[in-house]
């Protein structure tokens, strides 16, 4: 192994990231009242371009006024290739009040997007005295974010998240799809005259988590469009679970359930970690590095592998 070690990422629960449209105020107090981990308000691709200055003033006044818990609070900006994102970050930094957790980066493509952002919430911070530096969640929705995704990762210490955006990711891609994420009946493999369907964003998932794994960033799945498919939206999930991400989020309140039970570990899994650190415990004290636990194999890499479900389930725990 390299002599660097892998950082941890943040200690944050991010199981359910919940979306809603900063010109929608009637959603606040309920995402809000939500179950979700994360509020993402959207100033981005849910707002007509004429409602942008006020939904972007709304979710000031909202980010101000409502009882956000203890949610991590994030708003997505416009992206840097739009005249709205400067102004977006200026006031949002200037005039929402210290509850702001996160800005959300869409279509990053490479480090330099990140700089750029950096470079103005760390002049505005300074100049406000801000005690608690705003994190940056970016999201991976092009073929160039892609290709620099893990320059992404690691472009700046306020980096605590990245995202797969499915829709503009499919369109920037060329895919022949209008799916917002799952399955695509026209990528199937066939054997015996049968056909399978394999996951056309499975190449695109590992290769965030392995980024965001180097660097410490959490990996987020986007959105599943189909919120009237949940099971759809559950074997999304519980792929991106086994891959290596932390949530996924939800368009539709009718999500959040759902990607909370999928990214929770069940008591039975929890129960089982822990059975291997103690197995695994037992024995290092006869001086042994493997053991056998339930007939099989375990190891010191086993350990680390028990150790993220334990950490997830202390985390959840409080
Ligand atoms: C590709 C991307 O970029 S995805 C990210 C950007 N997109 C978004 O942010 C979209 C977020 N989602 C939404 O705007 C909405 O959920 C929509 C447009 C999909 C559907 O909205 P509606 O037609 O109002 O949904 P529906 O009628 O099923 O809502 C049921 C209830 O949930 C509420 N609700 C709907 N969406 C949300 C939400 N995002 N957060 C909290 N509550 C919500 C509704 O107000 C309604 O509440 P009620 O029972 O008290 O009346
Ligand atoms: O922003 C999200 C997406 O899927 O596009
Ligand atoms: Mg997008």
């Amino acid at each position: 192994m390299s002599f660097r070690t892998q950082p941890l990422p943040v200690a944050r629960l991010n199981r359910c990231q919940l979306f809603g449209p900063g010109s929608r105020t009637a959603l606040f107090e309920k995402m809000a009242k939500s179950d979700a981990d994360v509020i993402n308000i959207d100033l981005e691709d849910s707002v007509a371009p004429d409602d942008k200055e006020a939904a972007r003033r709304q979710t000031i006044q909202a980010i101000r006024d409502v009882d956000w818990g203890d949610k991590t609070l994030s708003v997505r900006i416009n992206g840097l290739d739009t005249p709205f994102w400067v102004r977006d970050v200026v006031d949002l930094l200037e005039q929402a009040s210290d509850r702001l957790d996160q800005i959300m980066i869409p279509k990053a493509g490479n480090a330099s997007d990140i700089y750029a952002v950096d470079a103005v919430v760390t002049a505005i911070e300074k100049a406000k005295g801000r005690a608690k530096p705003i994190a940056f969640e970016a999201i991976i929705e092009t073929a160039a974010g892609i290709c620099h995704v893990e320059e992404i990762a690691a472009a700046s210490p306020r980096m605590q998240a990245i995202s797969l955006g499915a829709a503009d990711f499919a369109a920037s891609m060329g895919m022949a799809t209008t799916g917002i994420g799952g399955t695509q009946e026209n990528y199937y493999m066939i054997r015996e005259g049968q056909k399978y369907w394999p996951d056309p964003w499975h190449w695109a998932h590992a290769k965030i988590v392995a980024a965001c794994r180097t660097h410490g960033v959490l990996p987020v799945d986007g959105p599943f469009g189909d919120f009237s498919d949940p099971d759809g939206y559950r074997a999304q999930a519980m792929r991106s679970a086994t891959l290596g991400m932390v949530g996924k989020w939800a368009i539709h309140p009718s999500q959040i359930a759902l990607a909370n039970e999928v990214f929770s570990p069940s008591d039975a899994a929890v129960t089982e970690a822990r059975e291997i650190l103690a197995a695994m415990e037992e024995a290092r004290k006869s001086g042994a590095g493997a053991t056998v636990y339930k007939g099989r194999l375990v190891d010191i890499a086993s350990i680390k592998q028990a150790e993220v479900i334990v950490r997830q389930a202390e985390l959840i725990d409080g």
